[in-house]
């Protein structure tokens, strides 16, 4: 048996940074290299899971891909990412390359920890954790501390003992980073790219590699190979949790919520979602993915909305014996109403 260590690659990165779309683009480019791949989303509905499966690469067939639907991976590494990994670890065909997506919420630093697990170091070692950002949404100041609105989150819940849980999650993400991918390039101009190329510098201490892509077209020979055994510097990547609470303190994502929205047909979805995006801006929602049902369309519609950004297309055919629903996954910051929110949706039918 080949006892070298099997390398695998972390993506992260913010909710609806494009991590799905670069790892569909990875598995049709990875040349010869078996991939397996282990997919987390907060808020599962498995609609990665489902983009990942649908394209179809020979490379990474359905068998290969893990879906780890209990939560956020960071908070779930030993019930479910160790037995997973060690699943994986004990097939008879290994894989030559692991990808790992986290969920838009998780912070890395606990998921590479667990690779220091005594079960996982002998097989496994980190090539590299890649962070992918939405460089349109930093462009918009997403990601920079709203002080009033924390200040006044502060006023209401005096437990809060940190800033704004966004900008916190998105510097956790960048300082764990060995490659960061400024993604959807295509969406600001150069200008506007030079401001969020420096911001992203200035939000970590260390000094990884900044690249810029479009569509997570970047090819895979930069994405795998990295070769930087992370597990080993983990020290050197603390969170801002692991630094306020260096007892041990586990985190866990009390700042966000998720919800499932079912709603029936949608007849004129052109319609549907313009009144969407007036729901998602009034409610301030960060995140809604998801299918819908066109009458008369043998083809699903599949929802993508990153803040106020609403992509639509038709991914694939409703299968024989599947039944045909609109449903989506909402998420938010805790404070959002999900009883309103809801509401708000579901008049929109
Ligand atoms: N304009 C533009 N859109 C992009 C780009 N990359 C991804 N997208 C779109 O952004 C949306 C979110 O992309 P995903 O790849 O699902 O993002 P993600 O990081 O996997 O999202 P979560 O898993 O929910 O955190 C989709 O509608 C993508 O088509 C890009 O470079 N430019």
């Amino acid at each position: 048996m080949n006892q070298e260590k099997i390398p695998a690659t972390v993506i992260t990165g913010f909710l609806g940074a494009g991590k799905t779309t670069m790892i569909r683009n990875l598995l049709q480019n990875a040349g010869g290299k078996k991939i397996a791949l282990i997919i987390n989303e907060f808020g599962d509905l498995g609609v990665d899971g489902d983009v990942l499966k649908g394209c179809g690469a020979e490379n990474c067939t359905e068998d290969d891909i893990i879906e780890l639907t209990n939560g956020c991976i960071c908070c779930t590494v030993a019930d479910d990412f160790i037995p997973t990994m060690t699943k994986l670890l004990e097939r008879d065909s290994r894989p030559d390359h692991i990808v790992i997506e986290t969920s838009g919420l998780a912070l890395p630093q606990p998921l590479v920890a667990a690779f220091n697990w005594p079960d996982i170091r002998t097989h496994v070692t980190v090539d590299g954790v890649i962070t992918v950002v939405d460089s349109a949404a930093v462009a918009a100041g997403r990601f920079a501390d709203d002080h009033d609105a924390v200040e006044a989150r502060r006023v209401e819940d005096d437990s809060l003992d940190h800033e704004s849980p966004i900008e916190e999650l998105f510097e956790d993400q960048l300082t764990c980073a060995d490659l960061i991918v400024l993604n959807k390039t295509d969406l600001i101009d150069v200008d506007g790219l030079g401001r969020v190329r420096a911001e992203v510098a200035s939000r970590t201490a260390r000094k990884p590699t900044i690249i810029e892509a479009k569509n997570g077209d970047v090819p895979a020979a930069i994405l795998l190979g990295l070769g930087i055994g992370t597990e080993g510097d983990i020290v050197n990547r603390k969170s801002h949790h692991e630094l306020e609470h260096e007892d041990g303190t586990p985190h866990d994502h009390d700042e966000f919520d998720s919800f499932v929205v079912e709603l029936g047909p949608i007849a004129d979805p052109a319609a549907f979602i313009d009144a969407l995006k007036g729901v998602i801006v009034e409610h301030d929602v960060l995140r809604l993915k998801g299918f819908v049902d066109v009458p008369g369309k043998p083809m699903r519609l599949q929802v993508q909305a990153v803040g106020s950004r609403i992509d639509t297309y038709f991914d694939r055919a409703w299968t024989p014996g599947e039944a045909r629903a609109t449903r989506f996954v909402v998420i938010g910051l805790h404070e959002m109403d999900e009883t309103i929110v809801r509401k708000a949706i579901e008049a929109l039918v």
